[in-house]
């Protein structure tokens, strides 16, 4: 060991010790096997046979009648068992359930949810520490079933439930979930990088820093594929409305009352947020968004890639004098994974910094410039990767925002219109985030996580500790 490589021994988080499988990532796999297809027995039938008929319920008016008649379920051990996936599977349907209640279809959404959905939900996310609504774990995580023994690549990928039915939503879930998995191999690289460091091996490290680029440029390539059967105007009429959430929903101001749900349970941090009444209790929640995705976090903070709050925006045009509070909606994502992904995320931020070790090197040396130019390239495939993501946005958002006939109000220059909806309006994002202006600013907080080539140390014996998130930041909003 040497003082250059590290001051004191810190640990290298072990993917297993998170239920994190090397070949599918957070993904559900491995000895408990993939996501369950429906919950065993026959106690869950009726929550499991209106799911079964969602689309049909919605359509026709009744699903919200449907929910109102369920019987009142218990979600506990004695019913759900110890194991991870009848408690992931209960997740999915209470959450999906949830979600077709308040929007309902073309109706004016519901402020009050049922306590035959509201408690046990509430129960199923305080186990697997998520909060109660739909997520991304939801609708990517535990929503996907594979079509035959192949690797998990989008020619072997389906997905169990959407909310609209149709083949385009499905593709939208399904790419991500493509994405997960071959981002098994990027978590991989991630601790073998942090051993490298460890061990103070270039050799190591560059493999893996190698190993690293490569599966970030795999998961661009794999973003890009979205165009290919996810058109952008289903996108938003149809499936977009029902990833929202009721952090910031102008229809529901007081957010979601959660029936049943009473005062006392509210101690623990998945609980809504809101006013308590005697009926039940409020809460507020951002809706899914990839964003909540633990691989991007892992990949941001294994890199030291340092995402600050969101500039001052403002929300509403009512509001166009009176700048929002900043929120730093990356770091707020992390309320929304399952409590073992973020707690990943914590042990690769408090292991050994690849950055700082890589910007401890002596300067000037070829091996130095080596593994600087390695840590860099990963940096830009990142940069790469939200690059691309901006443009989608635009096309599945902005754009079709954009075409709404209600945006563009007689005598508003269509300048005006347009900063207006940058500045989110309609193009406000599915947590409620300003959001080209905030996509860009994390796109810039990437690069700014570039080492120089020139001075590639500060000092000779400068020592590396654990992660401090040293990276400078900007909040520019070039494009
Ligand atoms: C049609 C495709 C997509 C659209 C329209 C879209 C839209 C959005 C929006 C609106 C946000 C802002 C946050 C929010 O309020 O939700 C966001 C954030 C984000 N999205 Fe997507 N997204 C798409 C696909 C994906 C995919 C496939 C991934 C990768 C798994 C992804 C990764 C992210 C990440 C990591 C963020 C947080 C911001 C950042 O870290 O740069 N998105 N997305």
């Amino acid at each position: 060991m040497t003082g250059r490589t590290r001051d004191r021994e810190v640990e290298i988080p072990r993917l297993e010790d998170y239920g994190i499988s090397r070949t599918t990532g957070f993904l559900p796999s491995g000895a408990e096997g993939p996501p369950l297809q429906r919950l065993p027995g026959a106690y869950f039938e009726a929550w499991e046979a209106l799911l079964d008929s969602l689309q049909g319920q919605l359509l026709a008016g009744q699903l919200r009648r449907r929910v109102r008649q369920l019987p009142e379920l218990a979600a506990s051990e004695a019913t759900l068992g110890s194991g991870a996936r009848t408690w992931q599977r209960a997740y999915l349907v209470l959450s999906f359930l949830a979600q077709a209640y308040v929007w309902g279809k073309n109706e004016a959404p519901c402020e009050v949810l049922p306590r035959a959905v509201a408690v046990p939900l509430v129960a199923v996310c305080r186990r697997l520490r998520l909060p109660p609504i739909v997520s991304y774990a939801a609708v990517e995580l535990y929503n996907y079933r594979a079509l035959d023994t192949a690797p998990l690549t989008l020619a072997n990928l389906s997905v169990m439930h959407t909310f609209s039915g149709g083949m385009d939503e499905a593709w939208f879930f399904i790419v991500s979930v493509a994405i997960e998995a071959r981002g098994a191999a990027a978590l991989v690289a991630v601790v073998d990088a942090l051993a490298a460091v460890r061990d103070d091996s270039h050799a190591a490290l560059e493999d893996a820093l190698a190993s690293l680029q490569a599966s970030v440029a795999a998961l661009t390539a794999l973003l890009v594929r979205m165009y290919d059967k996810n058109d952008p105007y289903v996108f938003f009429n149809r499936v977009r409305p029902y990833m929202n959430g009721w952090q910031h929903a102008e229809d529901l101001p007081n957010g979601v009352l959660f029936e049943g749900v009473l005062a006392d349970a509210g101690a623990n941090t998945n609980i809504p947020n809101g006013r308590v009444t005697p009926e039940g209790t409020y809460g507020k929640y951002a809706g899914a968004s990839a964003g909540q995705s633990a691989l991007i976090h892992v990949l941001d903070v294994a890199l030291g890639i340092v995402h600050l709050p969101t500039a001052n925006q403002p929300t509403s045009p009512s509001s166009a004098s009176t700048p929002s509070k900043p929120v730093n909606f990356i770091l707020e994502m992390r309320n929304y994974m399952p409590g073992q992904h973020s707690d990943f995320i914590d042990a690769v931020a408090n292991s050994y910094s690849i950055r700082d070790y890589i910007e401890s090197l002596p300067p000037n040396k070829p091996s130095s410039i080596k593994a600087t130019t390695f840590f860099n390239n990963c940096v830009q495939e990142m940069k790469k990767f939200r690059s691309e993501h901006i443009k989608m946005v635009s096309v599945y958002i902005v754009s079709q925002a954009n075409k709404r006939k209600d945006v563009g109000n007689a005598g508003v220059s269509a300048e005006v219109q347009s900063e207006r909806l940058q500045n989110g309006l309609l193009a406000r994002g599915t947590g409620g985030t300003n959001l080209i202006p905030f996509l860009k600013q994390a796109r810039n907080e990437t690069g700014d996580a570039t080492i120089s080539t020139t001075t590639t140390t500060t000092s000779a014996n400068k020592t590396v500790t654990n992660r401090t998130n040293s990276s400078s930041s900007s909040s520019s909003t070039d494009v």
